[in-house]
């Protein structure tokens, strides 16, 4: 996921940032940063939520009336600090980039920039890879008179040399403000202005729910291969670079975007209630007659609604959450996401004793979420608990930007639904059907292409074994750095035992 966001205006933009970025806090939360530029840049970022990395004193500091910001949530390279975004680059301009998304060819990337320009990516992270691409096609321009049309010129090169999913939102130092998708415009990315009394300010987002707080008026998506351009004089350009046939990215519908958001014209809140109207056809041949529907909180709400609806039983709020616990499914080790699962809900007994309970998520990824909750509504007295998922099993690793890259982790790639169903032991386990979610967000509907690749195993950006390949590697050794260092965290935080005097 990752949240981005860009401004420029009259006006300093910092608290604008921060706001944007705060309607964003679902889509990361290991890291956050903010550059501004007012003739200088300015960068602030660590790891944490947007709140503990921005403080009022930090804010201060960000001056500019033109700047970008970043939620992160890794998906390649470590967790670290400094491989949180934006990252700067001061050749051939000053330029500070941020990016949603992944990239998969970064071997091949990373040796072009290399032999062809001396240029080493100093970190991990995919952005550099994309950063210094765009940097080094606009060293081959007259760098004294850069034009509209060499900045779309790098832009496009850029496209046809980095493969995978890349939402991005540039700072060009004394140019202006750049955004532009990979071809196929896999994860989101809208486009806005609001007026105020000294002029216009645009903004770039991941999602237009953060334009609702900030009053802004939602212009265009910027969508597959499409760039947009703000220049010193407010001027805006468009152009379509290089474009491939769409594939936007079907999971943001169906959880990771916010239900609030408009995304290629849809509302998410009114998708997931009919993915949710869906699944009644499977319930019913299924036999089953629950005397209720709960859902997993928050985005299992309209789905389970949904559904309710369709079938003509209750839907009661039947487990409760903790709202400071953040998302699990973000949280880059198991053991941290076990964790966060187990304090996060606390079932409504007077509400779930002696029911025939059918609870709705979007998804099940690892069963983690699952398991802990069929447990607990047994606990609290269930009499039985149907399991049913508004996104079909998935069956195969995302690689772009969403972290679920291995496939041993993914209990449906490795199991059968009746295997699903004891490991998390639910009475039935009810899956949305790859058809259904297909013919719902079909090009037919006016909805353009989508990506199912985690439903289906087909990948938009062709064969990519090489790719799994080594980001499996690479997470294996990273989750065990990481599940080591909390196993250790959580043992010295342990209350110390009473001693006998
Ligand atoms: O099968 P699992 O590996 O447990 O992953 C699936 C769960 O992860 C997500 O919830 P999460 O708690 O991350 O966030 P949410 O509060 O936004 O639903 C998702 O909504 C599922 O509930
Ligand atoms: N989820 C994302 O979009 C991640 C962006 C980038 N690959 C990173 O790890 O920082
Ligand atoms: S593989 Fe799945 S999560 Fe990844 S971009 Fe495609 S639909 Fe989205
Ligand atoms: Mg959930």
């Amino acid at each position: 996921m990752c949240g981005i966001v860009g401004f420029y205006g009259p006006d300093d933009v910092a608290h604008d940032i921060v706001f944007g970025l705060t309607a964003l806090q679902h889509r990361g939360q290991d890291a956050a940063g903010i550059a501004t530029f007012d003739g200088n840049f300015h960068l602030h970022k660590g790891n944490g939520l947007i709140a503990d990395v921005f403080r009022p004193k930090f804010l201060k500091k960000l001056k500019g009336n033109i700047g970008i910001g970043h939620a992160r949530y890794t998906t390649q390279g470590s967790n670290d600090s400094e491989l949180a975004q934006p990252f700067t680059t001061s050749y051939p301009f000053g330029l500070s980039m941020v990016h949603n998304g992944n990239v998969i060819n970064f071997r091949d990337v990373a040796k072009r920039l290399h032999e062809k320009y001396h240029v080493l990516p100093k970190t991990s992270n995919d952005l550099e890879l994309i950063m210094y691409t765009f940097a080094s096609e606009l060293r081959t321009k007259d760098l004294d008179h850069l034009s509209v049309v060499d900045i779309f010129d790098a832009v496009e090169t850029t496209q046809e040399l980095v493969e995978g999913a890349y939402a991005t939102i540039t700072v060009i130092a004394g140019y202006g403000l750049l955004a532009f998708n990979d071809p196929r415009g896999i994860r989101p990315l809208v486009f806005g202005r609001r007026e105020t009394p000294n002029g216009p300010v645009y903004a770039f987002s991941s999602e237009s729910t953060c334009f609702d707080y900030l009053g802004f008026e939602f212009i265009k998506n910027v969508g597959p291969g499409q760039a947009v351009f703000i220049d010193q004089n407010f001027k805006v350009h468009y152009k379509n670079p290089y474009q491939q046939p769409k594939n936007f990215c079907v999971f943001e519908h169906i959880y990771f975007a916010r239900e609030d958001s408009v995304i290629h014209g849809r509302l998410v809140a009114r998708e997931r209630v009919r993915l949710g109207k869906l699944l009644a056809r499977r319930v019913k041949e299924a036999g089953l007659q629950p005397d209720m529907v709960i859902d997993v909180p928050s985005s299992g709400y309209f789905a389970a609604s949904g559904l309710a609806e369709a079938i003509g039983v209750p839907y009661r709020r039947g487990l409760v959450k903790n709202n400071h616990m953040g998302r699990s499914f973000i949280v880059s080790s198991q053991a941290g996401r076990e964790d966060v699962v187990k304090k996060k809900l606390n079932p409504i007994r007077a509400f779930v004793e002696g029911k025939k309970v059918a609870v709705v998520d979007d998804s099940i990824v690892r069963g983690t979420t699952s398991r802990r909750i069929v447990r607990i509504l047994r606990e609290a007295g269930a009499k039985e608990v149907y399991f049913i998922s508004s996104a079909p099993p998935i069956i195969s690793p995302c690689i772009y930007g969403i972290d679920m890259a291995m496939s041993t982790e993914l209990i449906a790639a490795n199991h059968t639904e009746q295997e699903i169903c004891d490991y998390i032991e639910a009475d039935r386990v009810i899956y949305q059907s790859v058809e259904d979610l297909k013919e719902l967000f079909s090009v037919e509907k006016g909805h353009g292409g989508s990506c199912f690749a985690c439903f289906t195993g087909n990948y938009p950006t062709g064969d990519v074994t090489r790719y799994l390949r080594h980001i499996q590697e690479e997470r294996q050794s990273h989750r065990s750095k990481k599940d080591k260092a909390l196993a250790a965290t959580s043992v010295s935080a342990k209350a110390p035992e009473p001693t006998e005097h």
